[in-house]
């Protein structure tokens, strides 16, 4: 298959003209051949195999049709025909003679149909010739009109109204056996090729008719000809329709590819469904088809994809890939065909059913090892979790700190700590998070507190000014909002820099009131889930957004779902982990059935609050369809942030972006080669949501990236928080999540070491490399190290860790810096 826009430095000069057609005569693959203007090129040769037009010989069968009881003329013809080994009859009325058509098997049709068309008064030969033509299956029979030699011998155009209703034929009267012999020859000859080319052509068009890809065959203007069954049902058209323009239904690369001249191409196409609100967007093989050098037809072949087939409902009876045939299966070399055997069950045309049909098909022939090795491979590929980390036999990736241990294990593990032991103990009664009502249907007002000042005045205005910097002041800026950092920063970053009320299309008011609402909602109680760190990631955010690459990627929409996912994803959180809220049956536990609880909450109610209340509904003024995508986003950006799914989120976008340097991709992130970026995939919209769920991520841990004062006073408030919920748990006598948690004995450099070493490393290191910002990972690797000092200096519990750096805290110390706030 030709590769039709392939690029070739060196060989594309010429003009135009020159090129057209040309191939090198060094060209040894359709890759290696030289770029052409692919506007100039002619089709390819439409052929349809030799074989497939071969008809065995048949006695020749002539239908006439004669008004005249013994006309002398038919007489001729039948005995011509007895004389070529062929059976003749005749009728004398158009009514015999579509009688005799329809009653006829389709193995008894004529193939020469004869009429008389010199008594008019008679027998209106043209009426009859179009009666015959709109019967079934009679496109390749030869009709003959037989005229008067006087009138044919008058009028040069005598024949264009019998050419006009259907004839193949005009001949003049004759009663010559010789003339007749040598016409219902030539006609059988040409009755034969033209019935086989139908039968071909009928063939064909049953073969894509059962083929499970969506196809519609085009004329030169894309006017849709022919569309198959599975185009039918899958967009809600009518096999019945008539020509209609391509454009009406599809869109895209595709599209683009086809009016652009290409002879063959494959690029994503998009599809309106009528009975469905979305388009789908599917990928596309496409030629353009004609038997001389001009186009007569396009062929569009667009693959079902499992998400529009498990769409239509699977196991349905009117299901596409019931009793259907898979060409493409069919048509390649076999081996799939014997890997289908062995994934009975399974949804055929997922990625990985191909993956593991390619990798089966590899085992053949080749040598035990290596069959051994593919076996594993598929093994592997079978299970349900492959995302789910497995701490490596490597000694540098075994996490043998117990601190650290219990850290990464309550983070990423998806099971509830303890929980048998629980049962045992039986259940607690008490509900309510330590320090909070808690109740996940109460929406927390905005009235009676505090209006934030549109206008901000000195050194708040000048602090705010920073707002883009990686080391802005967060906690100054806490401390000057009195606790209320997140509406400020907001207004500055969303309302100013980014302007994301021109993309939502709302006043700069109603983003006020939801910022002030989100940040009612956060809990000021907690130490480390409050409205501050919620600034802190939205600021991270708003950092990153700056940069060249996403500004590239991301449309100012995209931006402004990723400001709003980072300023709410954590509103309402209690301050304890989901596995807290698991093991305590709390009502969030029980709604979301102990998954992503906290994200799903998060989520669930950023929306609520906003849709609750007109002042502060920043989507009001959105379209459907508009609001959807953002809502999506959103949704899909604040559960990212939950870090049981961190290894999968990290794995999909290192093996997307990242090129295969040496060893697997996964090698790569745990080894010190430098990774090999590679952001071609980026044209794919699928692999631009890796990069969103990305950023959030980073941004939700950016606090381990910032500078030492920064990352140690955010470590400081999570270990508090998480004592906290230690001291909780042990007074409610639940299950204890993270034990080595006790603020008596917990060692907070290791608890960073390890936090650093097992979550953030890794991703920032992917992530500084795709957004060029090395001060990511290099602010890592020193906090890292403090900290590492710090331990082997004995320093372990928070006091310890204050007390060597000479201080209380950093916010201690801010605290007694800052002037009043200014509100
Ligand atoms: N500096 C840190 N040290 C230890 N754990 C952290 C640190 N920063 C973030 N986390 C954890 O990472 C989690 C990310 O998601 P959450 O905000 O829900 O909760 C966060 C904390 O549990």
């Amino acid at each position: 298959m030709y590769r039709h826009a392939k690029i070739r430095k060196g060989s594309s000069s010429g003009s135009p003209g020159a090129r057209a057609g040309r191939r090198s005569s060094l060209a040894l693959t359709p890759e290696d051949e030289p770029l052409v203007d692919v506007a100039n090129r002619s089709p390819p040769p439409a052929h349809i195999p030799n074989a497939m037009l071969y008809t065995p010989p048949e006695p020749l069968e002539l239908l006439c049709v004669f008004p005249e009881r013994a006309s002398r003329v038919c007489a001729a013809a039948c005995s011509a025909v007895a004389r070529a080994g062929g059976e003749a009859r005749s009728v004398r009325s158009a009514r015999d003679a579509l009688d005799a058509l329809r009653r006829d098997s389709e193995a008894k049709l004529p193939h020469v149909i004869v009429v008389d068309a010199r008594q008019p008064q008679t027998l209106d030969a043209p009426l009859l010739a179009r009666a015959i033509r709109g019967t079934k299956n009679t496109q390749h029979i030869i009709l003959i009109a037989i005229v008067k030699k006087s009138a044919y011998l008058k009028d040069d155009f005598v024949v264009l109204p019998y050419l006009d209703a259907g004839f193949n034929r005009v001949m003049v009267e004759t009663l010559s056996a010789t003339a007749w012999c040598a016409e219902v020859l030539q006609c059988r000859a040409a009755g034969a090729s033209a019935r086989a080319q139908v039968a071909a052509v009928a063939a064909l068009a049953a073969a894509v008719d059962r083929c499970r890809d969506l196809v519609a065959v085009t004329d030169d203007q894309q006017r849709i000809l022919l569309a198959n069954k599975s185009w039918c049902r899958v967009l809600g058209w009518r096999g019945d329709e008539g020509p209609r323009p391509l454009s009406e239904t599809a869109g895209g690369e595709a599209m683009r590819q086809a009016s652009s001249g290409a002879r063959d191409w494959e690029a994503p196409v998009t599809l309106r469904r009528r009975a469905a609100p979305d388009p789908i967007l599917l990928p596309c093989r496409g030629a353009a088809i004609g038997l001389t050098k001009s186009t007569s037809h396009i062929v569009f072949v667009c693959e079902q994809t499992h998400a529009v087939e498990t769409e239509r409902g699977r196991g349905s009876l009117h299901s596409i890939r019931r009793g259907s045939l898979d060409v493409r299966s069919v048509a390649s070399d076999g081996l799939r065909r014997t890997s289908l055997a062995k994934l009975q069950g399974l949804p055929l045309e997922a990625p990985i059913t191909k993956v593991i049909s390619l990798l089966s098909a590899a085992t053949e022939g080749a040598p035990p090892s290596t069959v051994a090795c593919i076996e594993r491979a598929v093994d592997m590929l079978r299970t349900s979790e492959l995302y789910s980390p497995q701490m490596r036999d490597d000694p540098k990736m075994r996490v043998e700190d117990p601190v650290a241990t219990d850290l990464i294990g309550a983070l990423l593990s998806r099971e509830q700590v303890n929980s048998n032991l629980f049962f045992m103990q039986g259940p607690t009664n008490t509900l309510s998070s330590r320090r909070s009502s808690n109740d996940s249907t109460v929406v927390r007002s905005q009235t009676n507190r505090t209006n934030i000042k549109h206008k901000t005045t000195g050194q708040l205005r000048e602090l705010l000014d920073t707002a883009l910097s990686w080391d802005f002041e967060i906690f100054r800026l806490e401390d000057m909002t009195r606790g209320r950092p997140l509406a400020h920063l907001g207004l500055a970053l969303m309302g100013g820099r980014f302007d994301i009320c021109a993309a939502l299309e709302c006043d700069e008011r109603t983003l006020l009131h939801w910022l002030t609402i989100i940040e009612t909602n956060y809990h000021s109680g907690n130490t480390y889930h409050n409205s501050t760190h919620a600034a802190d990631v939205l600021q991270a955010v708003a950092y990153f957004l700056e940069k060249d690459r996403l500004k590239s990627v991301l449309e100012p929409l995209e931006a402004a779902a990723a400001l709003l996912a980072a300023a709410a994803h954590d509103v309402d959180h209690p301050g304890t982990s989901s596995a807290f809220l698991c093991n305590a049956r709390h009502p969030l536990a029980v709604l979301y059935n102990d998954v992503s609880v906290l994200e799903s909450h998060h989520a669930a109610l950023t929306f609520k609050i906003t849709l609750n209340d007109n002042r502060v509904n920043i989507f009001k003024n959105l379209d459907r369809d508009t609001y959807k995508q953002v809502r999506h986003n959103v949704i899909d950006m604040i559960l990212a942030t939950e870090m049981t799914k961190h290894f999968e989120h990290l794995a999909k976008f290192v093996n997307v972006f990242y090129a295969k340097s040496s060893g697997s991709k996964e090698d790569n992130m745990h080894t010190d080669e430098p990774l090999a970026l590679d952001t071609t995939a980026l044209s794919l919209p699928e692999n631009v949501i890796l990069v969103k769920r990305m950023m959030i991520k980073c941004a939700d841990v950016s606090n381990a990236s910032r500078p030492q004062k920064f990352a140690f006073e955010w470590a400081r408030r999570i270990a508090e928080e998480y004592f906290l919920q230690t001291d909780e748990e042990k007074a409610k006598d639940l299950p204890v999540v993270m034990p080595m948690f006790d603020r008596a004995t917990c060692s907070i450099p290791r608890s960073q070491i390890g936090f650093i070493d097992y979550i953030i490393i890794d991703m920032m290191e992917a992530w500084a490399a795709f957004i060029d910002m090395p001060e990511l990972v290099n602010h890592a690797r020193s906090n890292h190290a403090r900290w590492r000092e710090l331990d082997e200096a004995g320093v372990s519990t928070l006091a310890d860790v204050w007390r060597a750096l000479g201080h209380s805290s950093i916010h201690g110390q801010l605290q007694a810096a800052q002037p009043t706030a200014e509100e």
